[in-house]
């Protein structure tokens, strides 16, 4: 995944699920292609386990960033570092070591990526930033696409971006729901560098220019 700020990662959340392939293929110009791992438990919503990420993962051109939505983290996200995926996400809710599991995901070879729900705060981690590669501030509840933009994240992102310069680390910082042309710039000024984007994409007429209209509006505040 380029390294090139700011990145745009479609979410395969909003996507035709009967025509998968064709789908990934459609987003080849984005930075990657998130996809949201949903388990009935940790959110009342189900898509797909490491069957559907393994086959997604052979036919995508860009890199894979996977976000579980699962309970029991730790006995799970290892299984999907396995599969070869560029980062994998879990939440810190769902796990009870999460710099435990972020070494067992980094020694397998994916980048590890830590989520906060909306209403966890942030405080308690930024000790542990060093740990992760990335850190997601959810900006909806987790569970369902096409939900409102939530701009009381902001914060969060700003905390996070001065302690990862504190720190002296490259950290992603992503942000995921109601990601779309009026909200993009909100959230990359808060310092968010890492975009999932998923009704607004794959809700567009033409894909391409959709990714290109999110990257512009993000590059603006960077
Ligand atoms: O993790 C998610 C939901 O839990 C999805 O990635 C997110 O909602 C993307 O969809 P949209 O851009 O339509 O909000
Ligand atoms: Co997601």
């Amino acid at each position: 995944m380029t390294s090139n700020v700011p990145r745009i990662q479609p979410s395969i959340l909003a996507a035709d699920f009967a025509n998968i392939q064709d789908e990934v293929a459609r987003i080849r110009s984005a930075d990657g292609v998130h996809v949201d791992v949903m388990d009935n438990h940790f959110v009342p919503n189900l898509t797909f386990g490491p069957q559907m990420v393994e086959a997604v993962q052979r036919v995508s051109t860009v890199p894979l960033d996977v976000h579980l939505m699962i309970t029991d983290a730790d006995r799970w996200a290892p299984g999907y570092a396995e599969l070869g995926v560029f980062s994998v996400t879990f939440h810190a809710e769902a796990t009870n070591d999460p710099v435990a599991l972020a070494r067992r995901i980094r020694a397998i070879g994916s980048r590890a990526s830590l989520a906060l729900k909306p209403g966890t705060a942030v405080e308690p981690y930024l000790d542990l930033l060093p740990e992760f590669d990335q850190v997601l501030v959810m900006t909806v509840e987790p569970g369902f696409g096409g939900q409102s933009f939530m701009a009381e994240m902001m914060p969060k992102l700003r905390t996070l971006r001065v302690a990862a310069e504190r720190h002296g680390i490259e950290l992603w910082l992503q942000v995921d729901g109601g990601i779309a042309l009026d909200t993009i710039a909100v959230a990359a000024e808060a310092g968010a560098d890492t975009f999932v984007a998923g009704s607004s994409v794959y809700g567009a007429a033409d894909v391409d220019a959709a990714i290109a209209g999110l990257r512009a509006a993000a590059a603006h505040r960077h």
